[in-house]
C-alpha cells in the first residue's frame, strides 16, 4: 500500500529491460548519437509539430531551465501559490534563472484565478526598476492538488500571457495522467492552447529518471545548449535517457501507465466516498487523492503498511478538517495494484 508518491514507484519492466538492451555497446555521447535523436524526432511527432527537446535528470531541472531560457534582469515569473517551482524546489527556479523571482498567484484547487493573474501581471504595467517586470507564466498540469486545467481554462491563461507578450510554460511533471483525465491529445492540451514551452515528465509514469524540456517554437530554444550545459543537465550517456523514452513511447506504453494510475485513483476516490471514516477533501481526476481520514483511521492504516503523506490544508479552506481528523494525500503509478487499493480501503 504505498500511495506517498509516484516518485517511490520504480521503473516499468519494459522500460528497464530496453535500457538494459540499449547499454550494450558503443554510441556517440552527449545527445549526438542515432537514439537520441530518433527519439528527439519522435516528440514532433507526439507533439504533431517541429519542436526541440532537451533531455534533463529531474523535473526540477526541466523547469528551472525552461524559465532560465526566458529569464531577464528583474524577471518575475507568475505561479500558482502551491506551485512546485514556488514551493518544492528549494529555489531552484530562482537560482538557475538567474535571480528571477517568483509571484505567487491565489486560486482553487491548485488552479490559478484567471482574475488573480490578471490583476498580479498587470501591477506590472508601470515599469519600474524597484519592482522588476514579468518575464514567465508557469501553470502545472496535473497541478500539485491533483485536478486538472481545462482546455478552456488553459487557453484563458495563455491570452494573458499573449496579451502581456510572456511565455507560458507549463510544468507536466504528471502530463500524461493530464492527457488521460482529459481525454485529449499533447499538441491539443499545449502549443494549441498557447502553451510555449513544457517540461515533459516521465520519471514519475515509469521511468527512472527521464525528463525532457519541449519548446513549441524551436527559435525560443537557441540558448538553451548552453543553459543545460552550464546547469550540468548535458548527459554524457544521453542514450539512457533517451532508451528510456524509446520503451516509453512504444506502443503507447506511456498512456497505459497513466490510465492504470489514474484508474486506480478513482478506484480509491470511490471507495473513499463509500466510507464513513474517511472523505474526499477536493475533487481530483489524475493520479493523486486527497482525503480527509479520522485520525485513528489513518493510524490503523499505517500500522498495517499504508504509506501516505500528511497534507497542509488550502490556503482558502484552512479549517477543513477536524480536530480527530487528517488530511492526506494517496498518489498512485503504474505499479499501484488493485488490491492495494482494496486493502487500504478495508481498513476505513
Ligand atoms: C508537480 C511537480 N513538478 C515538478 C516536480 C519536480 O520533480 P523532481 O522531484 O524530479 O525534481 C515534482 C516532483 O514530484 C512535482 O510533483
Ligand atoms: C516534493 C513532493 O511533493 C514531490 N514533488 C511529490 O509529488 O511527491
Amino acid at each position: 500500500m504505498f500511495f506517498a508518491s509516484d516518485n517511490w514507484a520504480g521503473a516499468h519492466p519494459a522500460i528497464t529491460e530496453h535500457l538494459a538492451k540499449e547499454a550494450a555497446g558503443y554510441a556517440s555521447a552527449y545527445g549526438t548519437s542515432d537514439l537520441d535523436k530518433r527519439i528527439e524526432a519522435e516528440f514532433n511527432t507526439i507533439f504533431e509539430r517541429e519542436v526541440a527537446v532537451f533531455f534533463v535528470a529531474t523535473g526540477t531541472a526541466a523547469n528551472s531551465l525552461a524559465l532560465a531560457s526566458v529569464s531577464r534582469a528583474g524577471g518575475v515569473t507568475f505561479c500558482h501559490s502551491d506551485a512546485h517551482v514556488n514551493a518544492d524546489e528549494g529555489g531552484a527556479p530562482e537560482y538557475l534563472a538567474n535571480a528571477s523571482r517568483l509571484y505567487p498567484v491565489e486560486g482553487p484547487d491548485g488552479k490559478m484565478d484567471v482574475g488573480a493573474l490578471h490583476t498580479a501581471v498587470s501591477r506590472f504595467d508601470v515599469p519600474s526598476v524597484h519592482q522588476g517586470r514579468p518575464m514567465a507564466i508557469t501553470m502545472t498540469q496535473a497541478t500539485e492538488a491533483g485536478t486538472v486545467y481545462s482546455l478552456d481554462e488553459i487557453s484563458a491563461i495563455s491570452a494573458i500571457a499573449r496579451a502581456k507578450s510572456l511565455p507560458l510554460h507549463m510544468d507536466g511533471a504528471r502530463f500524461a495522467n493530464a492527457l488521460v483525465a482529459l481525454d485529449t491529445t499533447p499538441a491539443e492540451m499545449t502549443w494549441k492552447r498557447g502553451v510555449d514551452i513544457l517540461s515533459f515528465g516521465a520519471t514519475k509514469n515509469g521511468c527512472w529518471c527521464a525528463e525532457a524540456i519541449v519548446f513549441f517554437k524551436p527559435e525560443m530554444a537557441e540558448e538553451m545548449p548552453y543553459i543545460r550545459k552550464r546547469s550540468a543537465q548535458l548527459f554524457s550517456k544521453t542514450r539512457f535517457i533517451s532508451a528510456q523514452l524509446d520503451a516509453y513511447f512504444k506502443d503507447g506504453l506511456w498512456m497505459d501507465m497513466a490510465r492504470h494510475a489514474n484508474t486506480m485513483s478513482d478506484r480509491l476516490r470511490t471507495g473513499l466516498e463509500g466510507s464513513n471514516k474517511a472523505r474526499l477533501a477536493w475533487n481530483t481526476s489524475g493520479n493523486e487523492v486527497f482525503a480527509i481520514l479520522e485520525k485513528q483511521a489513518a493510524k490503523a492504516a499505517q500500522d498495517k503498511g499504508a504509506k501516505f503523506y500528511d497534507w497542509l490544508p488550502p490556503r482558502e479552506h484552512p479549517d477543513m478538517v477536524g480536530k480527530d481528523e487528517t488530511l492526506i494525500r494517496l498518489v498512485t503509478s503504474f505499479a499501484t495494484t488493485e488490491e492495494d487499493v482494496d486493502r487500504f480501503l478495508d481498513i476505513l
